[in-house]
Parts: structure tokens; sequence; C-alpha cells
């Protein structure tokens, strides 16, 4: 593709389109003729990026745009084509996701577009669908996504699951604390170290909680550690502090102080870290914005607060996409300095295969009752399934087969997805009246299988 030429004036030329499409509003499990959806080849990903540009009215600067076509390359790509015009684009990163008790390979979608001369026609609709029998034939259980809007998704059977709350911190004064936080040492860390040091504690740690995904080396330096913050250009680069295990004369290294030299400088040293950037203001506090806090220990978590809360000429810690059940809420000794200002849904998941994806995740109780799943897109997930979880606690083993029996439970698939990490209640969705029990209290004992000890959190917007 002729890299000047934008999608906009590509669409504009477009015989088909320049009078506004001829195309009738379609149904969407229908596609209109002069439409076709198939893989988006290497030499249509500048068009692609072009679309998504429009769609998201972006202006990228070219190390921007390159550093996107050098993504795009690594993924699989749909494209939707109206003629030789490119009118839609989808593209599912490669990602794996933690799920309860491991891990499952996860196409994960962005750059969700659709030219706004063909919008509300199908399109979208028809590249999930090629996206699904994409991941169907790659085995693949899972999809997930960070929705741009709530509404768009759930008619695609993707649900919430999981959910990041933004916490406020008063750091004008010293973070008050119901804990004694860890005293082993703390060290910045050069962001070009970073990944090697703390990307394999994050690999290690990772898997505690669900919905987290897999970073590579590039996606640590190109996404997390980017010098320039893409969205305030006036926060400092990032900043990355680490906390070492406590000096222990005992250890081998240890000095006579107590102190070892090996202290957080080796990954298997590492008891927690903290991603962050400052700015100062002259009409407000000086800001810390952490990104990324996560630590071994409640001790230690609070070792890491308290020092973003004691940074010189700051007044205040905006923390982003916290897990709904960070500890920090509750060993803060006044909640009227560390307030959650707000929550929002993260990673919205989709189960491809249902049967595939709950037989790949941990359980934590018991259960034997008959599910009747509503699935619009995929009616190999559609019908009745005794679901039975026996076993011993921390070794349960799930099984999951069609049936005639009766239904104990009828609930969209949606829903099931919502739950699936362990981060929402079926039993609340009972009650919202979208999804119905047929069996008084099938929907606490699904809940109680469907019970993980963290709740799920997924900080990697894409
Ligand atoms: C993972 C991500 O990348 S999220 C980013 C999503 N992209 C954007 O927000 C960019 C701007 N928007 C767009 O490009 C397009 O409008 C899209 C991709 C959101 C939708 O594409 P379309 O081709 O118009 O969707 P499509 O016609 O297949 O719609 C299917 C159904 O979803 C509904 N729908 C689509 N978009 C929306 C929306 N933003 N809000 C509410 N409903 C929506 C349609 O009304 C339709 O419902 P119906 O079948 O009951 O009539």
């Amino acid at each position: 593709m002729d890299s000047a030429s934008s999608a906009a004036s590509h669409l504009s030329t477009h015989p088909d389109l320049s009078t506004g499409p001829d195309l009738a509003r379609r149904p969407a499990a229908g596609l209109h003729p002069h439409l076709s959806i198939r893989p988006l080849p290497e030499t249509d990903i500048d068009r692609a990026l072009d679309l998504a540009y429009l769609v998201f009215h972006d202006t990228p600067e070219e190390e921007k745009r390159k550093h996107h076509h050098d993504l795009l390359l690594g993924c699989h790509r749909i494209g939707a084509y109206d003629g030789d015009a490119l009118v839609g684009v989808v593209v599912a990163l490669p990602f794996t996701v933690s799920v309860p008790g491991g891990e499952l390979p996860c196409p994960s979608l962005t750059f969700v577009s659709v030219a706004p001369t063909h919008r509300r026609r199908g399109v979208l609709s028809g590249m999930i669908a090629k996206l699904y029998e994409k991941c169907v034939a790659d085995g693949h259980p899972l999809a997930a996504l960070w929705a741009s809007e709530d509404a768009i998704y759930g008619r695609f059977g993707f649900g919430p699951a999981t959910h990041g709350n933004t916490v406020e911190i008063n750091s004008e004064r010293p973070l008050a604390l119901r804990i004694t936080p860890d005293d082993g040492p703390l060290r910045l860390v050069d962001p070009a170290d970073a990944p090697a040091l703390i990307g394999e504690y994050y690999d290690r740690t990772r898997t505690r909680r669900a919905g987290r995904i897999a970073r590579s080396e590039a996606w640590w330096s190109e996404e997390w550690l980017v010098t320039e913050d893409e969205e305030d250009d006036e926060l400092s680069p990032p900043r990355v502090v680490v906390l070492g295990t406590r000096p222990d004369a005992t250890r081998p290294g240890a000095t006579q102080s107590g102190a070892t030299q090996s202290d957080a400088t080796q990954p298997d040293a590492i008891t927690g870290y903290a991603v962050y950037r400052t700015k100062t203001r002259d009409d407000a506090p000086g800001l810390v914005r952490l990104d990324e806090l996560e630590a071994d220990t409640p001790q230690a978590a609070a070792a890491l607060w308290r020092y973003l809360a004691s940074i010189d000429l700051t007044g205040v810690i905006r923390a982003w996409g916290r897990p709904v059940d960070d500890p920090l809420l509750l060993f803060a000794a006044d909640r009227d300095q560390v307030r959650v200002t707000g929550q929002f849904p993260a990673l919205w998941m989709r189960l491809v295969d249902v049967r595939a994806a709950l037989l790949a995740r941990s359980w934590a109780a018991p259960a034997d009752l008959v599910l009747e799943v509503k699935d619009a897109q995929l009616p190999a997930n559609e019908g009745r399934f005794r679901l039975t979880v026996d076993g011993e606690h921390a070794s349960y083993t799930a099984a999951y087969d069609r049936t005639d029996a009766p239904a104990d439970l009828t609930l969209d698939v949606r829903d099931l997805a919502a739950a699936y990490l362990g981060g929402n209640q079926i039993t609340a969705v009972v009650r919202a009246g979208l999804a119905t029990e047929h069996t008084p209290g099938t929907a606490a004992t699904l809940d109680a299988a469907l019970r993980t000890d963290h709740l799920p959190h997924t900080v990697d917007e894409f």
C-alpha cells in the first residue's frame, strides 16, 4: 500500500462509498455480499493503521506508528474489505493469561476499527465470527479485550472478568498504617535493567492472581517502561523501585553490618516493586502516578506504599488499576487518606470453548449441576451440560459434558465468562434477573466452586 494514502482518502475515492454505501442495514449475523472478511496481509498493515488512527481520532508521530506496525506484525490480523477498500480491522495479540490454577493462550483483541462509512452493518460482527473460527481452529478456548465502550461486546459473548480500582492517597501527611512495613532495603533500578529484574519477579508471581498477562521483554520496554507517557507528557520517565529481602547476617554474602550485597539486585532477592512516574504542578501538590505495585507480603506492600507516600515535593498518589481486593484498603489506618475514587471493568473475557475453558481452570469446591448455556454466536457452547467437580480440596477435577437432564441454572455465556476468573458472582447475576435458577442453591454452589483466594486483576491495557 502507498503509505501516503490514508484510509480516509481510500474510502472517499472508492466508487461504492463516495455517495454513501448502498448497503442496506444488515442484521449482525449476515454480511452484505460486497463485503469480504479475510486475514489481513502484512502489506496491508499500513492501511490498517490508517483506518485505526481515523476511527480513534489519533495522529501519531512516526515512532509510535513504527511501534504499532511492529506490534501488528506479530499478531493475527483480520480485515474487512469492500471491494479493494479496507473498511474494518481486528487485531489479536498472542497473549497468555493466568486463569485459576494455571494459564492459557488468550488471543486478545485490539485496534478494533470499522470505517465510519460502514458502521452498524455487521462488519465488526463478521470479523468477530472470523476470529472465533480461528480460535477454534487453533484450540484457543479464550479470547479477551479491553472495551472502548461498555455496550459493544456483551452481544458477542464477552463479559467483564476483571475490574480495577482507582485509588488516591493524600500523601501530604505520613501514610497511616495498621501494620509494620517490611524493613528490607529499597533500591531504584534503571528502567533499562528493570525488565530482566522485575520481569523475572513478575513471571514468578503473576499466576497468584487470574487475569494477568504474560509480558515479553518488548512488552516491558515498549509498553510498560516507555520513556514518555502516552497520555501525559508532563510526567517523568518511569521510576522503578524494588524492595529487597530483609538484611540477614546468616544469608550468604552478608556483610558485618548484616546487609547483603545482593539484596534487591537479583530477581530472587526481590520481595516487591513499584513502577511510578511523578510530576510537579503549580496549582496542586506534586503527583505520584503509580502504574504498578506488586509485593510478596502485606508488609512488603506497606513498605512500598510508605516509600511512595514520602517522596519529597509530592502530596498525592494516584494509583490506577489496583486490584479490587488490594490489601492496602484494609491495612491503611485512615481511609479518609486512602480513597477509592473509581472502579472500572478491565479485562473482558470470552469463553470461545466453554468446555475447554472450564476444564483448564482449578476449582475451589465440589459441584454437581446442570447448566443451560445460551450462546448466540457459538452453537457448540449452547445447550445443557452437566458440570461435576469432585475430589479433594486443592486437587478437584472437573467434568463438563452434554446432557439431556433438566437444567438447574440457565445463563448467558457472557455471564459465565464474567465469572470464569472468580471475579463475579453468579448469585448476583441471578438476583439481577439475568440468569434463571431452576434448582435453588445452584448459583451458590457454582460460586463456591469458581471462587479464588484473590480476585482476578489485569493492569495491562491494550
Ligand atoms: C477491543 C477494542 O479495540 S475496543 C475499540 C472498539 N473500536 C472503537 O470504538 C472505534 C470506533 N468504532 C468503530 O470502529 C465501530 O463503530 C465498532 C467497531 C465499535 C462497531 O463496528 P460495527 O461494524 O458498526 O458493528 P456491527 O455493525 O457489527 O454491530 C453489531 C451490533 O453491535 C452494536 N454496536 C456496535 N457498536 C456499538 C456501540 N459503540 N455501542 C452500542 N452498540 C454497538 C450494533 O448496534 C449492532 O447491534 P444489533 O446487531 O443489535 O443491531
